[in-house]
C-alpha cells in the first residue's frame, strides 16, 4: 500500500463542512483500518489556512494514535507530493442563479490545476476520489490533466447515492441496513442517477430474498423510491440550509475503505469510474457502475440483465454525462 509504514492522504477543501467530519473518520481508522498509520494533508485555499490551523489543533487534542503527521497547506505541490490517496472535496459551490455550465467552468479551472499537480507530484499509483460537484465531470477533468496516472485510478463519489438507496430499502422493508445487499446506482451524481434494486437481495431470518419479493410494491420501487434517492441531496439542503456533510464523509470513507481493502465476496458497491464501454455507455465518461474490488483494483460487474426501463434510465443519465463532457472539453480548450 505504501512504501513506508504509513499511508499519505490529501483532503482538499479540508476547511469545509465535509472536511470537518471526514478527517476524523480517517484518523480514527474507519477508512484504512484501525492498525494503519496515516499522514494527512489538509489543503484549502489561502484564506482558509487559519481555519485549518484550528482543525489541526483539534486533531492533536483528540489524541488519535494513528496520526503520523498532519500537514496544512494551500500549495498544490506541497499538498500532492508523494500521496497514496487524494480526496478532492474542495470546489466552487453553486451560487444562486448560476447555470450548470457556469459551475463547470469555475470548477474546470480548479480540477485542471489539481489534475496536473497529481500528475507531477503524486505517486503514479495514487487513487483519486472526486467529491466536489459536478463530481463525475470534475473527475474527468482531473483525469484528462494527469496523463501519467492510469485512468482507472480516478473515481467520483456516488456511494452517497448508493447508501441513500440502501437506507430507503431498509426502512421500507423494516430490516437493518446491514441486511440489504447489491443495490446499484448507475450514472451521474445528479438528478438523473438511477438507483436499481433488481439484483439486490435482503437477508431475512428465513434466508435470502430478492428486494422485489420483500417489498412487493413494484410501483414504489420504480417510482417514489427512485425519485426520493434522486432528490435526496436537494431535500437535505432544503431542510438543513446546508448540503449533506456527515453522510457525505461517511460515504467517502466507505468508498476509500472498499477501494483500499476490498469488497466482501459477492458484494457490489457503486463507484463513479472511467467507462470502458460496459452496458453501452461510451468509453471515457466517469460513470457510476456496480463494482467489486480486490487487492486495490475494481472490476465493473458484467452480465447483469438490463430491461427496457433500466435501459431508458441508463441512457438518460449517459446523455447528461456526454453533454457535460462536451461542455468540459470546450471549456478546457478555451483555457
Ligand atoms: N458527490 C457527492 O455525493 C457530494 C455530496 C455532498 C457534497 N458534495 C460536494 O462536495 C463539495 C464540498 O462540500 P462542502 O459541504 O464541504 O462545501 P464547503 O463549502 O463547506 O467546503 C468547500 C471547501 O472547499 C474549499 N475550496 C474552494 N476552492 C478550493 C481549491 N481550489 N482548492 C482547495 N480547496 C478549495 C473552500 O475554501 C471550502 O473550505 C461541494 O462541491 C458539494 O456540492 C458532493
Ligand atoms: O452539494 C450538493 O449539491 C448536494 C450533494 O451533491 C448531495 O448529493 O448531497
Amino acid at each position: 500500500m505504501s512504501s513506508n509504514d504509513f499511508i499519505s492522504i490529501v483532503v482538499t477543501g479540508a476547511a469545509g463542512q465535509i472536511g470537518y467530519s471526514l478527517v476524523f473518520n480517517i484518523i480514527r481508522g474507519d477508512m484504512f483500518g484501525t492498525e494503519q498509520k496515516v499522514r494527512v494533508v489538509l489543503m484549502d485555499i489561502e484564506p482558509m489556512l487559519e481555519g485549518l490551523k484550528g482543525l489541526k489543533m483539534e486533531i492533536e487534542d483528540s489524541c488519535y494514535p494513528l496520526v503520523q503527521e498532519i500537514v496544512i497547506t494551500s500549495d498544490p505541490k506541497t499538498a500532492f507530493t508523494n500521496v497514496d490517496y487524494a480526496v478532492l472535496v474542495g470546489g466552487m459551490p453553486r451560487k444562486e442563479g448560476m447555470q450548470r455550465v457556469d459551475l463547470l467552468r469555475a470548477n474546470a479551472a480548479i480540477f485542471k490545476v489539481q489534475g496536473k499537480a497529481l500528475n507531477d507530484y503524486a505517486k503514479k499509483t495514487v487513487k483519486v476520489l472526486v467529491v466536489a460537484n459536478p463530481a463525475n465531470t470534475n473527475a474527468l477533468i482531473a483525469l484528462l490533466n494527469a496523463p501519467n496516472i492510469p485512468p482507472e485510478n480516478f473515481s467520483c463519489l456516488t456511494r452517497l447515492d448508493h447508501n441513500r438507496a440502501k437506507a430507503q430499502i431498509a426502512m421500507k422493508a423494516n430490516v437493518n441496513v446491514k441486511d440489504v445487499h447489491n443495490i446499484i446506482v448507475w450514472g451521474n451524481h445528479s438528478l438523473t442517477i438511477y438507483p436499481d434494486t433488481r439484483c439486490g437481495y435482503i437477508n431475512l431470518p428465513t434466508g435470502k430474498a430478492t428486494i422485489a419479493n420483500v417489498i412487493k410494491n413494484e410501483a414504489w420501487l420504480q417510482g417514489d423510491f427512485v425519485s426520493t434517492v434522486q432528490v435526496r441531496g436537494a431535500a437535505v439542503i432544503s431542510a438543513r440550509k446546508l448540503s449533506s456533510a456527515a453522510s457525505a464523509a461517511k460515504a467517502i470513507t466507505d468508498h476509500m475503505h472498499d477501494w483500499a481493502l476490498g469488497t466482501p465476496e459477492g458484494e457490489y458497491v457503486s463507484m463513479g469510474v472511467h467507462s470502458d464501454g460496459s452496458y453501452g455507455v461510451p468509453v471515457g465518461v466517469i460513470f457510476s457502475y456496480p463494482v467489486t474490488i480486490k487487492n486495490g483494483v475494481y472490476s465493473i460487474v458484467q452480465g447483469l440483465p438490463i430491461d427496457q426501463y433500466t435501459r431508458e434510465k441508463i441512457d438518460l443519465t449517459t446523455k447528461e454525462l456526454v453533454e457535460e463532457k462536451e461542455s468540459a472539453t470546450k471549456i478546457l480548450a478555451e483555457m
